[in-house]
């Protein structure tokens, strides 16, 4: 047998109403259905005398005695005892018993009341039938109970069971009450059958026929409509014809009151469940939903098949709430269900969409033009929609950029931005749509508007200011992205490019500020030249075309990035096509077009940035690498006005260099600037730079040979002590470049592996290591770096320090600015002007506060007891004699005319033993 608690959870009895109850010192759950009722109706608040039958185990009493006001007369009544609740009279007995009826006028005395409560309930569970016919019974019993005792105008409340003589009962209680409402409070269970009716405003009529009140009448299967003229002669000569009819069909009746549905009768016979579901499928594909939802208790999706009919998009969580208790629908939730299953209906194909009314069929046309009228509209609508988002996005964009900007300013004004960082911060701007680049662009449009074309361009020169042009904000952002997306290949490359001149700066620096000691950076003049003694003879076309030979058969770095940079331009010229295609497809082909071809078109012309970066790239860079090795020959050296650099002829520093060139040649040709301008770089003039910018942007042919050295350290290892010690060897001379090519001939070298088993050279390519001497120096500069590398504070500490340094400054020289007013006041002694200065000074932290030393007698209970009583701060234990002698000092200082400024001017003896302590 299952235990109690067994039983409840498996009917998920435990609900949160449960819960609460529990914690709120309910002795039921059924205790909040009243509190719910009450919220609802108000009846108790102004009761002073309640019955409450069937009231055990008491949860209802307690509401009551908590709800009603004070010295109401509370009576209880159940077939069960009743624990004793304060302010409420309760017994036991059955109420079809005369007892109980005779109980209750004994407690009531000549009190009527003003409410009277049935949450009764049979013991159901046996025959179901039996026990909604019960519950009916109880009801009624309960009804004839409260007609006796109620007052007029007092409230019955009642619990029913949608059982089949549900009807018949709420027909009695319209008879005897002026309003009638079913309903179904929260704290019921949906699968509960049962559903409260509160009656109020009781008629109290002075007769009542008491077939009224007996079940065998009340609960006769009859027609009502044929039962009327019994009804009419018993209520007080009233027509109660309507009333029968509304209480048959109380529930069809509330969508369609002026239609008679078919009766409700409630259960049918032989049910042995009061509570009826039925799926979303069978609803919906039923021809007859109303008498459904009349009859039934809950539309479930719980089948499989009822499943899709839960899909969101057409059942919102209030159809579903509507369908999981049919009993309480309103009328609105009536119609939104019959929507719901008409629209499923006509997913379905078992309706076909409701079509003109036929005798409107002339009108026809007019209508379906009314409708098309309608569409446009909800497209402009639409459009202005999508359109103000757009406008949004973008002005949100500009603020973006706008307070970005402002923060760079800020930056650069507290000095938390290098010179660099700014100029790259200038560049991000204007390749990032700023107005710089924009103005870049604009310029290409007012050439083409000079040339006839019609062009959006300078409208949307204006446009930036003009937001109440939504056309044509929106077409200059669709430009403005478009071109963006453009760029965006451009801008990697830029930022590459930009990249490296910094890191070639740095280079520069290092170099000009370790020019005498840069025992790192290589090979001297002396020894390349010896070692580049008969190349030098060579006239200058040989070793032209050697170089060319050279590059062209080994130089597959090279190639490789031509073959790079080819696919990427091949990458870019596919987006270009595609966002030209795109832009054809959004009706704004023209322009877009126009504005592509001339990119293309005008190759020659340097204004226009856009397009020289397209033009003959590969043609360029090949001119460049050809003029450089031209004029790399060192048969230009000395020439007046070459670069210093050209002395540096070690060959494979040519190379590198080459190849450094190269990239940036071709780096140049990209961004814009013309062959020109790559034929100075490589013949080592400097081109008069326009501006401050040019030249930090374009002169850095003196940096190319620093870059090649650190790449070439950091690649081939002077991070390592063998490293440092060959290199420092090179450096002093102690071994020459061919000993260190001698070296390299071992018996690992020029080897033919071919034949080794595979397992042979793995081992040897684990185990051996080649033996290079390490010297200590080499070593102790290692971690010297390392530790200087270390010792360098990242970047935001460096920031805050910075910050800090500024903030400390700028309140020195206020400090000092006010020491100067107080220093010229001739109002005030120099004492006093010497005290308000040191007191500026120290506010600005210029002094710091002398923190006051305690001395202490170490003596008595302070001998070595660590910290005396009552010392606070800084203290330091001396001994008797030492805190005489700072006395005595005192005392000579100011006979002296001195004046001591703290007791630590003078610091006293400090015996042996004794520290200072914090
Ligand atoms: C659901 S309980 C009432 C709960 C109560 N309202 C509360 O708040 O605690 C139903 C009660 O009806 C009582 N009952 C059923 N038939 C009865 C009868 N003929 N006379 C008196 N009480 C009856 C049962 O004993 C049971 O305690």
């Amino acid at each position: 047998m299952p235990k109690k608690h067994e039983k409840k959870t498996a009917k998920g009895r435990l609900d949160k109403f449960y819960h609460l109850a529990k914690q709120q010192g309910f002795r039921s759950r059924a205790a909040f259905k009243l509190v719910q009722l009450n919220k609802k109706f108000g009846f108790l608040e102004s009761a002073r005398c309640v019955i409450d039958l069937c009231a055990a185990p008491g949860g209802w009493l307690q509401v009551a005695s908590k709800q009603m006001p004070p010295n109401s007369l509370i009576v209880g009544v159940d077939l069960v005892p009743i624990k004793p609740i304060p302010r409420c009279i309760t017994f036991a007995e059955d109420i079809n018993s005369y007892k109980c009826r005779d109980q209750l006028r004994a407690e009531l005395k000549d009190w009527k009341a003003d409410a009277v409560l049935h949450d009764g309930a049979p013991n159901v569970g046996t025959a179901w039938v039996q026990d909604a016919y019960a519950q009916s019974e109880l009801v009624l019993q309960s009804l004839k109970l409260a007609v006796e005792f109620l007052a007029p105008g007092g409230t019955f409340v009642t619990k029913v069971f949608r059982s089949k003589d549900y009807n018949n009962l709420l027909w009695v209680f319209n008879q005897l009450f002026k309003k009638v409402e079913a309903t179904k409070p929260p704290s019921s269970r949906n699968v509960s059958a049962e559903i409260f009716v509160v009656c109020q405003e009781f008629k109290a009529p002075k007769r009542i026929d008491p077939k009224f009140l007996d079940p065998r009448h009340v609960f006769k299967d009859l027609d009502p409509v044929a039962d009327t003229a019994l009804i009419q002669s018993t209520v007080d000569g009233k027509n109660s014809a309507q009333s029968i009819k509304i209480a048959s069909n109380a529930v069809a009746n509330v969508f369609e009151p002026e239609k008679k549905r078919r009766k409700r009768e409630g259960y049918d016979e032989g049910e042995t469940i009061l509570f009826k579901a039925i799926g979303a499928k069978d609803f919906i594909e039923s021809q007859d939903p109303i008498s459904l939802l009349g009859t039934f208790n809950e539309i479930q999706f719980k089948r499989d098949e009822d499943k899709p009919f839960a899909d969101p998009t057409k059942t919102d969580d209030n159809i579903k709430a509507c369908c999981s208790d049919l009993k309480v629908l309103g009328k609105k939730d009536f119609r939104n269900l019959l929507k719901w299953r008409k629209i499923w209906r006509e997913d379905m194909g078992i309706e076909v969409p409701a079509n003109h009314p036929s005798k409107e069929e002339e009108e026809g046309k007019e209508k379906v033009e009314v409708t098309e009228m309608d569409e446009d509209e909800a497209i402009d609508q639409e459009l202005e929609r999508l359109q103000s988002e757009k406008d949004k996005r973008s002005r949100k964009e500009r603020r973006r950029r706008n307070e970005a900007r402002q923060k760079k300013v800020l930056k650069m004004q507290l000095s938390m931005t290098t010179p660099m960082d700014i100029g790259m911060d200038v560049q991000d701007e204007a390749l990032h749509g700023g107005e710089e680049f924009f103005d870049l662009v604009n310029g290409g449009a007012h050439k083409r508007v000079a040339a006839g074309e019609e062009a959006g361009s300078s409208e949307s020169e204006q446009s930036e200011g003009e937001e109440s042009e939504e056309d044509d904000l929106e077409a200059e952002e669709r430009r403005k992205r478009q071109l963006e997306a453009e760029m965006d290949g451009m801008y990697e490359e830029y930022q590459h490019k930009v990249s490296e001149r910094d890191a070639k700066h740095r280079a520069r620096e290092a170099r000009k500020k370790n020019e005498h000691n840069d025992e790192w950076y290589g090979f001297t003049k002396d020894k390349d030249e010896e070692d580049e003694g008969e190349e030098s003879e060579e006239g200058g076309y040989e070793l032209f075309n050697k170089r060319k030979e050279v590059e062209e058969t080994y130089d597959t770095d090279d190639e490789e990035d031509d073959a790079e940079e080819r696919e990427e331009e091949e990458e870019r010229e596919e987006a270009r096509r595609a966002a030209r295609e795109a832009a054809l497809d959004r009706g704004q082909g023209p322009n877009f077009e126009d504005h592509d071809v001339q990119m293309e078109d005008d190759e020659g012309d340097v204004e226009n940035l856009v397009q020289s970066l397209e033009s003959g790239k590969d043609k360029d860079a090949r001119q460049s690498r050809e003029a450089a090795i031209w004029f790399d020959n060192p048969l230009f050296k000395g020439m007046q006005g070459l670069d210093a650099d050209d002395e540096d002829d070690d060959e494979e520093e040519e190379d590198e260099e080459d190849d450094e060139e190269e990239e940036e040649e071709s780096d140049v040709s990209e961004e814009g600037e013309d062959v020109e301008m790559s034929e100075d770089e490589a013949s080592g003039t400097d081109s008069p730079p326009t501006d401050a910018e040019n030249e930090d942007q374009w002169r850095f042919e003196d940096e190319d040979q620093d870059v090649i050295k650190q790449k070439k350290i950091q690649e081939k290892g002077l991070t390592t002590a063998e490293a440092i010690s060959l290199a420092s060897q090179l450096v002093n001379r102690e071994k020459s470049k061919s000993d260190l090519i001698d070296d390299g001939f071992t018996k690992q070298n020029f080897v033919d592996k071919s034949d080794l088993p595979q397992w042979f050279l793995d081992d040897e390519q684990h185990h051996y290591k080649p033996n290079i001497p390490v010297t200590k120096e080499a070593v102790q500069a290692l971690a010297a770096r390392q530790r200087a590398l270390d010792a360098r504070p990242i970047k935001k500490v460096a920031e805050a320090k910075a910050r800090k340094k500024m903030r400390a400054m700028k309140q020195l020289e206020s400090a000092r600015k006010k020491a100067e007013g107080i220093s010229d006041n001739v109002d005030i002694s120099e004492r006093e002007k010497a005290a308000n200065i040191d007191k500026v000074l120290r506010k600005a932290g210029a002094k710091q506060k002398e923190r006051k030393i305690q001395v202490v007698v170490a003596g008595g209970s302070n001998k070595g007891k660590g910290r005396p009583k009552g010392v606070k701060g800084r203290y330091r234990m001396v001994d008797s004699r030492g805190k005489k002698e700072l006395r005595a000092q005192k005392r000579r200082d100011k006979a002296a005319g001195k004046k001591t400024t703290s007791s630590t001017s003078r610091k006293p003896r400090i015996p042996n033993g004794y520290g200072g302590r914090n």
